[in-house]
């Protein structure tokens, strides 16, 4: 979390933000349309686009080829009628002056809206996505910096755990099936089911969530939640991932053994010349 001192200020609220079947207008089919529509599809969303076809992009052309979430209409923007009942508007046009119009409307009618490349007509930024299953990581600057916020999102890409994905998918299942065998909201059941949850991911490795399927959840409840203790992977018949041991080959062998000598060869003469 961050520092508990006064004054905050500076940043900006982040969310996830729920926009199943809600509707997204978007403005524009270029290629940064193409980056939006699908991170609205990935949100489950429906979608309306508004652009003439000629200045579609080949991934938005597919997008509005596949998928049955998306309403198109070849032409340009008509006016406050393309905003009834929309939830959200995202304009990715090349014309500053007919953004800024469709943001005062916007603002206009409370709804929320992006335009891209026009920090101040933003409600929202994007950010640099991360995206491993249900794990969902944003990278956001503030509008400082995409560009590091793109070279953040890489290096933290390659710091992220194996198996982060498949594990948090696993225990969303355990978490469910737990609610149904101690249904109930708050409470006493609340605290306890908190406390059991917390303890198996912390007992567990990433790596050993990830393996538990319906019979090893079945055993983890019936032994773990109902005698309140948290057994290992093995014990409710799970077994480790058998990582493969590198045996090292000749080919690795040999050319250490050459730098070997060579290292060695050239510190003796390095020794020799200077005596
Ligand atoms: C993160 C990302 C998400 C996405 O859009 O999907 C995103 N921009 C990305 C890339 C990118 N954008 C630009 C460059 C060129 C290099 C550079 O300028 O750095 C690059 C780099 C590239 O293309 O590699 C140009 C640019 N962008 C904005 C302006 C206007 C301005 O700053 O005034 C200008 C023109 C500046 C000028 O004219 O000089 C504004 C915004 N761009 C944002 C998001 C929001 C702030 C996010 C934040 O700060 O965290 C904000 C405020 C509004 C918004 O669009 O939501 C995505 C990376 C995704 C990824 O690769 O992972
Ligand atoms: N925020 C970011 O990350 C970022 C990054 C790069 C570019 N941009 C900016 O975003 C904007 C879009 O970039 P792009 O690369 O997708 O451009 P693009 O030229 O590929 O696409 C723009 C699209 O808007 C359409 N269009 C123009 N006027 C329209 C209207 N009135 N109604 C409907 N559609 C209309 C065009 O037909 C075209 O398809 C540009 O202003 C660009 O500078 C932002």
């Amino acid at each position: 979390m961050v520092s508990d001192l006064l004054p905050l200020g500076g940043g900006s609220l982040l969310l996830a933000w729920q926009l199943k079947d809600k509707h997204v207008l978007i403005v524009g089919g270029g290629d940064v349309a193409s980056g939006r529509i699908e991170s609205v599809l990935v949100a489950d969303a429906f979608i309306t686009i508004v652009c003439p076809s000629q200045g579609l992009h080949p991934l938005t052309k597919r997008f509005i080829d596949r998928s049955d979430r998306i309403t198109y209409h070849d032409r340009v923007f008509a006016g406050p009628e393309d905003l009834a009942a929309v939830d959200m508007v995202l304009t990715a046009i090349d014309d500053v002056e007919k953004s800024r119009e469709i943001c005062s409307l916007c603002r206009e009618l409370k709804i929320p809206v992006n335009v891209a490349d026009i920090p101040e007509s933003c409600d929202f930024y994007f950010g640099s996505q991360i995206r491993d299953g249900p794990l969902q990581v944003m990278i956001s600057t503030n509008g400082r910096s995409p560009k590091l916020a793109n070279l953040i999102r890489k290096r933290i890409e390659q710091s992220l755990p194996e198996h982060a994905g498949d594990a948090i998918e696993k225990v969303g299942e355990l978490r469910a099936q737990l609610k149904e065998r101690a249904p109930g909201v708050g409470g006493d059941i609340g605290k306890r089911r908190m406390r059991w949850m917390i303890d198996v991911c912390t007992s567990w490795d990433m790596e050993e969530l990830a393996l538990l399927d319906n019979a090893m959840m079945k055993r983890l409840l019936n032994d773990g939640w109902e005698k309140n203790t948290v057994p290992k992977l093995e014990e409710v018949g799970g077994r480790e991932r058998r990582t493969p041991t590198i045996k090292p080959s000749g080919s690795v062998i040999v050319p250490s053994v050459i730098g070997f000598a060579i290292g060695a060869v050239s510190v003796g003469l390095m020794w020799w010349t200077r005596r």
